[in-house]
């Protein structure tokens, strides 16, 4: 197997291939794809729901001065097979190897690193209005952009753009009537009537027919019929919309019929203006296991293969992960107050909101991958005295920060945000790590910023934010909910918990790094130091009267949390305590400094950063010397670093 792939260096060897060669490679490709999922999390069914049309595009064009961006870029592994990465394919998602999304520091052929749905238009616009400002005009520039990704409002503004420069420009719609769950919205229906009419091909040939019995008297007329043939086109295969924007729609066809592609990315290639090639795919398809439940393989726990393209095991993720026992108090809340409610940005899967669907279809809204759309309506919900929950991952919520600011915060509306995948998320990477909110959450005046210590804090903390009037974020990171053994102290606003109190010093863990704190804790214990551990719970409002006694009475305060120090719950403390005149040299955070994460496995990354239980110990160490701290070792050992 691979006889053909392992040969590619370059795009350019796809030339010497015949057309059986090609339907081997395309054999090949899906094989790789098969085999780097069977022992880690990875990208699947979108990935071999693309392999022809990767295949058909390399072909036809020359991306090596064209101008190519996936969208999202989830779907990028046949393009990295493609574009000479087939020897590194076996690192993909381990740290210190392949990326999983596109990463120009790979590839001259990754142009932009991406993970957020929506961009590609606004990006190829861009690409393509620079190549030609500085001369480059003969560069094609090519976006190819998922139905799921294509309700993203930035999708929207970059169209309305592009007709009005008129850029020559090819936006593929990868239609596979699929998100990660089943694609939702108007628009998705709009694209449906396009499964209820032949294929362009077909199609075309019936208008052609038609139209050549009538006999031409002029070129008027000639092209009156042909603008006539293309609205009825565009009207029945839902392509009006497009046209109506100033994109000539072309399609629907067959985006698994690689010479069906090729023969229409040669004739759109050479269209002037924005054109919208509308392509049909099958998310899973060549692994019918993958095609039969695409949402299961959208991205798979690891499982093996029968022979005969059966699945033998999946394993499956762990069931007290945050996000589980988050979305279970979401649905016990849901069940004893009819006002609340809970909206996903396209993640219902992601959030583990299945059974809160099922059970309450009219409290329960997925807006499609429009994040700000979301806040803004949760907002009107809660105008009107309903409980909006937001369950959105952390850097997803990012591209919602003005309707949070405007929508939310200033009008102290009552939005609950849960932010699930705050923190570290692994192989994911830079594009996903949750590690900005803190900072995002804390600038707004108004709003309540919390992290759960455990899973017993997180259920406490929804019910304490649908009893507060005003808006609160509680953020938790994709992993399994630690409990931590302790008689259970209320939520209580600006209020953290003390688990332990230690003259030598003190370890304020903000969220989930409380477990590592106890842990590293205990061990100074050991060592004969006092160490005490504090659960903060609140960045804003922050709990000052524990935070200034830890300050003045104790050793040291090290603050630990998952995301930047920039703005982060360290920063509040240092802030606090300067406002109030408190000594602050003795305060030190852990967190992250300021660069972006690779992707890695989350364990591998935390222990990196310092901000595993390891890390906080030495981090103690260090503080504890820094403060003079002088105890007799016990045993007499040397100072236990
Ligand atoms: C802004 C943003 N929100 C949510 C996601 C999570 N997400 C990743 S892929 C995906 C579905 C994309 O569907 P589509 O564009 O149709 O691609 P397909 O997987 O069907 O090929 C979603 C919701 C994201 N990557 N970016
Ligand atoms: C491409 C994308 O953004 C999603 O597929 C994301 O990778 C899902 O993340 P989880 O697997 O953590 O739900
Ligand atoms: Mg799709």
């Amino acid at each position: 197997m691979n006889e053909l792939l392992s040969t590619i260096d370059s795009p350019k060897d796809l030339a010497k291939f015949s057309d059986d060669q090609l339907t081997q490679l395309a054999a090949e490709i899906r094989e790789a794809l098969c085999t780097v999922v069977s022992d880690r999390t990875a990208h699947f069914a979108s990935n071999l729901g693309v392999v022809e049309l990767c295949i058909a595009l390399h072909l036809v064009y020359d991306f090596s001065q064209d101008r190519l961006i996936w969208d999202t870029g989830h779907q990028v592994y046949p393009h990295k097979l493609i574009t000479g990465r087939y020897h590194e394919f076996p690192t993909m998602r381990r740290k210190g190897g392949l990326m999983g999304f596109p990463n120009p520091n790979e590839s001259p052929y990754d142009l932009f690193m991406t993970g957020h749905a929506g961009s590609s238009v606004s990006t190829v616009l861009g690409l393509k209005t620079g190549d030609d400002l500085l001369g480059h005009d003969e560069r094609k520039a090519v976006a190819v952009i998922g139905d799921g990704a294509l309700p993203s409002g930035i999708v929207f503004e970059a169209m309305n753009n592009a007709a009005e420069l008129k850029k020559d420009m090819l936006v593929i719609l990868n239609d596979n009537e699929m998100g990660i769950c089943p694609r939702v919205g108007g628009l998705g229906k709009t694209l449906d009537k396009a499964r209820t009419t032949p294929l362009y091909g077909e199609f075309k040939k019936d208008v052609s027919w038609i139209l050549n019995q009538i006999p031409l008297v002029g070129g008027s007329v000639e092209k009156a019929l042909v603008q006539t043939r293309d609205a009825l086109k565009a009207s029945l295969h839902g392509g009006m919309l497009f046209e109506e924007m100033g994109f000539r729609y072309i399609g629907p066809i067959d985006g698994h019929d690689l010479a069906t592609l090729r023969e229409y990315l040669e004739m759109v290639k050479n269209l002037n203006g924005p054109v919208l090639l509308h392509v049909f795919t099958e998310k899973g398809h060549g692994f019918k296991p993958a095609a039969e439940d695409p949402v299961m393989f959208h991205t798979p726990p690891p499982f093996e293969r029968n022979g005969d393209d059966s699945v033998v095991s999946v394993k499956k993720s762990s069931s007290r992960a945050y996000t589980n026992v988050a979305s279970e108090a979401i649905h016990a809340v849901m069940r004893r107050d009819k006002r609340v409610s809970v909206l996903t940005a396209a993640m219902c899967e992601g959030n583990k909101l299945g059974k809160v669907r099922s059970e309450f279809p009219d409290r329960f809204f997925d807006t499609g991958i429009c994040e700000g759309h979301a806040v803004a309506f949760a907002a009107g919900m809660a105008k009107a005295g309903a409980r909006p929950v937001v369950d959105i991952y952390s850097t997803f919520l990012q591209r919602s920060f003005d309707q949070i600011f405007q929508e939310v915060a200033l009008q102290n509306l009552p939005v609950t945000f849960c932010l699930d995948r705050a923190g570290l998320c692994g192989p994911d990477g830079p594009t996903h790590h949750g590690v900005f909110d803190v900072g995002y959450m804390r600038l707004f005046p108004n709003m309540v910023v919390m992290a759960p210590g455990d899973e017993k804090d997180v259920s406490a903390m929804l019910d304490f934010a649908l009893d507060y009037n005003g808006p609160v974020s509680i953020r938790y990171p994709k992993t399994g909910a630690d409990l931590v053994d302790r008689p259970f102290v209320p939520v209580e606003l600006g209020h953290s918990e003390i688990l332990e109190w230690g003259e030598d010093g003190t370890i304020v863990a903000f969220g989930a790094t409380l477990a590592a704190s106890i842990q590293a804790a205990a061990r100074l214990r050991k060592e004969g130091l006092e160490i005490g551990v504090v659960n903060a719970r609140f960045a804003k409002p922050l709990d000052t009267a524990t935070i200034f006694r830890a300050i003045d009475e104790t050793g040291f305060v090290l603050t630990v949390e998952e995301g930047v120090l920039a703005g982060g719950f360290g920063s509040a403390v240092l802030e606090a305590a300067n406002a109030e005149g408190h000594r602050t040299d003795h305060i030190h955070r852990l967190g992250i400094s300021d660069q972006f994460v690779e992707h890695g496995d989350r364990g591998e990354l935390l222990a990196d950063l310092g901000l595993d239980a390891e890390g906080i110990f030495q981090a103690a160490l260090q503080q504890i010397e820094r403060a003079g701290v002088t105890k007799d070792w016990g045993n007499g050992l040397e100072h236990p670093a």
